[in-house]
């Protein structure tokens, strides 16, 4: 009897280590037929709909707390990383089907397609996945299978440096703070060698499948659809930190080039310049790649291994902490599945009643931060950097989320759900985790952890080229605290620079930096250095800037 093997693709859009493919190279398959489905829960895909299905369209997607699923930044990049694995597919002479709808329903039609054309015995195989939405998506497309004879169905466990397997205990017993998950896990020997890119494939099936969604081959018509109504496709400026596009070939680039250069490589000197704010080689930029599955941990570690080994850096501490921040991204996916539901709800994974009183979405606080007019530069200039460009450093990732809950006691979750919509590299465990352990009701053994913005503008960004590239405004400012709290600056000096009328001076919303104790402890002020040397090198207390346990 015939085999096809239909790989349904999800989060792991690459040829480089895929055990799926793999399994290809290893099984007797008569045609192999590659799928991605835009999946309507998560994907404004109404603009897909052909003209005769209009009235198939389906309520606008919105998160719970108002934002976008996706937005047109991220809707972008996934574009550009599935047409590149469509064209990789297709020097392979693979055609690689891409459609849109409620995943089992379409993976269903697919199937009777198949079987109408004789595929004889056929299987699905996908990629595993730790958090609720995509394990409840899993459920459905595992019962259209069982509901089907001929088919089989299997899962596949690929998207971490550790596999889940290799733990060596049942997921509950999941360690409840990373370092304990982490010294488990190191020395790291057993990470698996990534598989090479298969050469050859199995021929497609000669099928023509249609549905009510139409999708076009050419990407930028796509993309164009699908930014519709998300306002419109968004041209990304110049000075991003983030110029790559998406896919596995810029993927492996970026690989290659963050290793180049000896001891100059950036890879080199990562944990000392992992902090930057501007630029794109202060951090490596995978997390875009890891969140698509463009990029394989485990191929990073191990060209990491080669690297080492080529320049003599077996035990540096760069590389090392490399693999030590990616250790982060598998511990959050492990934790959403021990955590399930948990790792979405108001309290948490510690359902910690911390805060009754939250604010919500539509309060003032919330609305300023999204926008960046809060006249707290460093906040202000971070939430702009994300939305023009769906990308910020862990630095202000942090900066920000401390703002938005320990200054301006807003609920979390309206800071995740807008990650979410606007993060490139959005992954629901790694941003959902790190947002509860800012907020202090997830894994930080410590729960009044908040960055002092003054302290980190001047840590961070001593000269405000970051705050002056993102908040303009400020460009001229030549006192420090006036682009460190904009509403510091003198009535004159104001008028001056042309921003007495903006909101962040004329009406900002300061949270606990309003308070005038909290204002001279930053650098700006007259007295801070002798300050900051009394303190060097002792935090002082609820100011650790240091992350995790770095
Ligand atoms: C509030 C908040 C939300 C976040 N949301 C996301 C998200 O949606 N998706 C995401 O990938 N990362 C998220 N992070 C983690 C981190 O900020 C990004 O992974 C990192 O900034 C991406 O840039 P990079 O690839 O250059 O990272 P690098 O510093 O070069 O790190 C290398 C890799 O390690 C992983 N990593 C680094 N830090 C973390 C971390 N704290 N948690 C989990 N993995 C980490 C990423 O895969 C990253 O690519 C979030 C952090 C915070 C504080």
């Amino acid at each position: 009897m015939a085999r096809t093997l239909l790989y349904l693709h999800r989060h792991d859009l690459r040829l480089h280590d895929n055990p799926i493919l793999e399994q290809i190279r290893k099984g007797q398959y008569d045609s192999f037929l590659p799928v991605y489905i835009f999946p309507a829960h998560q994907i404004e895909v109404n603009p897909l709909l052909r003209a005769e299905h209009q009235g198939k369209a389906h309520k606008e997607l919105r998160a719970s707390f108002g934002t976008r699923r996706t937005g047109n930044v991220r809707v972008s990049y996934l574009c550009e990383s599935l047409w590149d694995l469509k064209r990789s597919y297709a020097k392979l002479d693979v055609n690689m089907l891409i459609t849109a709808g409620k995943t089992d329903d379409v993976l269903k039609s697919i199937l009777d397609k198949l079987q109408a054309h004789s595929a004889g015995q056929i299987e699905v195989w996908l990629q595993k996945e730790y958090t609720t939405e995509e394990r409840e998506e899993e459920a459905a497309i595992m019962a259209v299978c069982k509901s089907n004879k001929t088919v089989a169905y299997k899962t596949v466990e690929e998207s971490t440096l550790v596999d889940i397997s290799d733990l060596g205990y049942p997921i509950d017993k999941l360690p409840n703070y990373y370092t304990e998950f982490r010294k488990g896990v190191e020395p790291l020997d057993s990470v698996r060698l990534p598989f090479e890119a298969p050469k050859h494939l199995p021929p497609s099936p000669k099928i023509t499948f249609e549905n009510e969604y139409e999708i076009s081959d050419d990407m930028d018509k796509v993309i164009e659809q699908l930014c519709a109504p998300l306002g419109g496709r968004c041209d990304i400026p110049q000075n991003t930190a983030h110029p790559m596009k998406g896919g596995e070939t810029a993927a492996i680039k970026r690989l290659e080039y963050y290793v180049t250069g000896g001891k100059s490589a950036p890879a080199a000197s990562y944990k000392t310049t992992r902090n930057g704010l501007l630029g794109s080689d202060y951090s490596t930029k995978f997390s875009s790649f890891l969140s698509v599955g463009s990029l394989s941990p485990k191929l990073i570690h191990h060209r990491l291994l080669q690297f080492e080994k080529e320049h003599n850096l077996e035990g540096d501490v760069n590389t090392y902490w490399i693999r030590f921040e990616l250790l982060w991204r598998d511990y959050f996916k492990f934790v959403a599945l021990k955590f399930g539901k948990r790792m979405f709800l108001k309290y948490g994974l510690k359902q910690a009643k911390l805060n009754d009183q939250w604010l919500g979405a539509d309060s003032r606080e919330a609305m300023r931060w999204k926008e960046g007019t809060t006249g707290v530069g460093i906040v202000d200039a971070a939430m702009r950097e994300l939305k023009a460009t769906g990308y910020l450093s862990n630095r202000a990732r942090q900066i920000v989320a401390s703002f938005l809950t320990k200054d301006l006691n807003v609920d979390w979750r309206i800071g995740a759900e807008y990650f979410e919509e606007k993060l490139i590299d959005h992954d629901p465990s790694a941003n959902y985790g790190n947002w509860q352990y800012q907020a202090g009701v997830g894994n930080d053994p410590r729960t009044s952890r908040r960055f002092n913005p003054a302290k980190q503008a001047h840590d961070y960004d001593p000269d405000g080229a970051y705050i002056k590239t993102w908040c303009p405004e400020v460009a001229k400012a030549t006192v420090s605290m006036n682009w460190v709290y904009f509403w510091t600056t003198p009535p004159k000096l104001q008028q001056t620079l042309g921003i007495a009328g903006l909101e962040g001076v004329r009406d900002p919303v300061k949270g606990l930096c309003g308070d005038e104790r909290e204002r001279n402890s930053g650098r700006g002020v007259p007295g801070y250095r002798k300050k900051a040397r009394r303190h060097e090198g002792r935090p002082r207390r609820g100011e650790r800037t240091a992350s995790y346990d770095s």
